[in-house]
């Protein structure tokens, strides 16, 4: 996505004028992966890939506000991911308007525009007051849209000594921070802001020397082996010196090993029960296939690398068990960094790791080191107080993928915003799952065959009708559509005639009988005393009510539009008869 800014002033043939009146482009970059999806829907919106939005050098509020949602919209679809791209499109299909698609595309809109502003004051003849009005106006927004988002953080405890003294080395070695750690309830330790933090401030500035990277195993000892070894990846080789690593005494980095938990908790480590009460849904196959692909990676590893080479893969430390261990932290704690020379490394990176996940997040921008200050900035997209605890975006996860490699089971967001809201797009991540159906004919043309064969649903909770009431149930329409075509391929109109209103009975009943099997193998045996249950069977217990909601919501959708195609036919057969 690139964000520009038109220089040229407007040309008298388009009747304004004066040196200060200003243009801002929201562009679509024809590099996005998604750019012609997203070019559809800007241009069923009526937009263009890169309009440029006029900016009076003074505005009243009221052009200020119109100005600004013209730059949003754009900007929003702009900013689309995949998924949100999937839901986003079935409601603008169905000519729902949309407030906004979801809590991370809000403020990157918000952001985006925000950088686009700043960008063209920061021109020094530029004084356009508008501009500085819009500006004001964005942040506004950005703090009443985190402050509807808020989640409350419950203190369990002050950080412990191997947090502080991470803190500490980690500020010998240049890092500044406006976070502090502590013990969070239901997600062990978490960072909260030390003073109120705005928009663009910067939450944590740390140095590279830090950060663990593959570098630091092309500087040791073990890399006259690794790199012998066929078609190794730097993450596995990182993997293997981080479990040697975590029990070096001298190590440069032990305040960050001693820091670490001593088990992770996340769905690999699943046992018998956990696994058992997960029957029926996803996760149980993704956790088991998961574990199968590590097992088979540790076998081809071991025992070979400590017999050949006691010294360096002790057998102590290279156990199966502190192999998933390790597993366990790279997956849910290490992030992709681009380095000055271009690099893209998965590393560890000692403080930042504390941040947990949240569908709305202060922190959307980082990643990138800077080259002059040779830092990793983590700066603020929207306000957090002091005493608020710091969220980043774990990214596009779904709540299987977060079960298994993190460890957790994203909580859906406040009831009140979801009724007040009375919309289905904001659950987003939440409570999407994927349900794999056998791809239509002409998927094989389409680009991306994996969105062919792969549909996602989420739950509604409230069965979403659009004006015109039929052929949309709140359901996604990528996945209607696929439906329609494989049970009536022929049909290319949605009527309401007989023809278009059977496909869409048989439609609604083959999505029936999908949900319908999934609810009954998903049963649902209440366990009296849930906190008595081990950490992992309560999870698991967790992610299977999140899962019944969304097939329940799913197949009270199905049965609403089978009403409505039912009292439909039912009007089509009587004006028949009727001649
Ligand atoms: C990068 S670490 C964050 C720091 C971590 N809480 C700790 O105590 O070290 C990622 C882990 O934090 C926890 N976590 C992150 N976000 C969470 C959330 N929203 N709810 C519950 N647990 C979360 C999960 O255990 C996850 O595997």
């Amino acid at each position: 996505m690139v964000v520009s800014i038109e220089d040229n002033q407007p040309s008298s043939s388009n009747n304004v004028g004066g040196s200060d009146d200003c243009f801002l482009v929201v562009e679509l970059s024809e590099d996005d992966p998604l750019f012609e999806k997203k070019l559809k829907l800007l241009k069923d919106k009526g937009f263009g890939p890169s309009d440029s939005v006029y900016l009076q050098k003074t505005l009243v509020p009221h052009s200020l506000r119109v100005k600004l949602d013209a730059l949003l919209e754009r900007a929003r679809i702009i900013h689309l991911n995949e998924t949100e791209l999937y839901f986003g499109a079935s409601a603008l299909d169905e000519g729902i308007t949309e407030e906004f698609y979801s809590p991370r595309n809000e403020l990157e809109a918000l952001n985006c525009v925000l950088s686009l502003v700043d960008h063209y004051s920061g021109k020094s003849d530029v004084t356009n007051a508008s501009l500085k009005a819009l500006r004001v106006a964005i942040i506004s927004r950005i703090c009443n849209f985190g402050n509807k988002n808020k989640l409350e953080t419950e203190i369990v405890k002050e950080a412990c000594n191997s947090e502080k003294h991470l803190m500490s080395w980690a500020e010998s070695h240049g890092l500044i921070s406006k976070l502090q750690i502590a013990y969070v309830e239901g997600a062990g330790r978490g960072v909260l802001a030390t003073e109120d933090l705005g928009v663009g401030d910067i939450a944590l500035e740390i140095p590279i020397s830090v950060i663990i990277s593959e570098d630091l195993v092309y500087e040791s000892d073990m890399i006259h082996i690794l790199e012998k070894i066929d078609g190794i990846s730097a993450e596995t080789m990182l993997l293997l010196w981080s479990m040697r690593e975590r029990h070096n005494i001298d190590s440069k980095y032990k305040f960050y090993f001693d820091a670490l938990p001593e088990q992770f908790n996340t769905g690999l480590s699943f046992g018998v029960e956990a696994t058992i009460t997960l029957d029926g849904t996803l996760a149980l196959e993704e956790i088991l296939q998961a574990k199968q692909h590590l097992r088979s990676e540790y076998d081809k590893l071991f025992p070979a690398l400590s017999v050949s080479f006691p010294g360096l893969f002790s057998p102590e430390f290279y156990t199966w068990e502190q192999y998933l261990w390790a597993c366990e932290l790279w997956y849910s704690n290490s992030m992709k960094i681009m380095f000055p020379d271009g690099k893209l490394k998965t590393c560890l990176i000692p403080v930042a790791g504390f941040l947990n996940h949240s569908v709305c997040p202060h922190i959307l921008h980082y990643g990138k080191v800077d080259s002059v200050t040779n830092t990793l900035k983590f700066p603020l997209s929207r306000p957090c107080n002091r005493g608020e605890q710091c969220y980043l975006s774990y990214g596009n996860l779904s709540s299987s993928h977060l079960l298994t490699f993190y460890g957790f089971v994203p909580q859906e967001l406040n009831p009140c915003v979801i009724l007040s809201r009375l919309i289905f797009l904001e659950f987003f991540i939440d409570i999407e799952f994927v349900v794999d159906i056998e791809a239509g004919p002409d998927c094989s043309s389409e680009e991306g065959c994996q969105d062919s064969t792969t549909h996602m649903v989420r739950g509604t909770w409230l069965s979403v009708l659009t004006s015109q009431g039929l052929f949309y149930y709140g359901l996604p329409s990528p996945l209607l559509e696929h439906l329609r075509n494989a049970v009536n391929p022929g049909l290319h109109t949605m009527t309401l005639l007989q023809e278009s209103l059977e496909t869409e009975m048989m439609v609604l009943d083959d999505l029936y009988a999908i949900f319908d099997g999934m609810m009954k193998r998903l049963d649902d045996s209440v366990l009296e005393d849930r906190l008595s249950e081990k950490w992992d069977v309560q999870l698991a217990i967790q992610y299977k009510d999140l899962q019944r909601n969304i097939v329940s919501s799913i197949l009270t959708a199905c049965q609403a539009g089978r009403k409505m195609v039912t009292h439909e036919l039912k009007r089509c057969m009587d004006e028949d008869i009727d001649g």
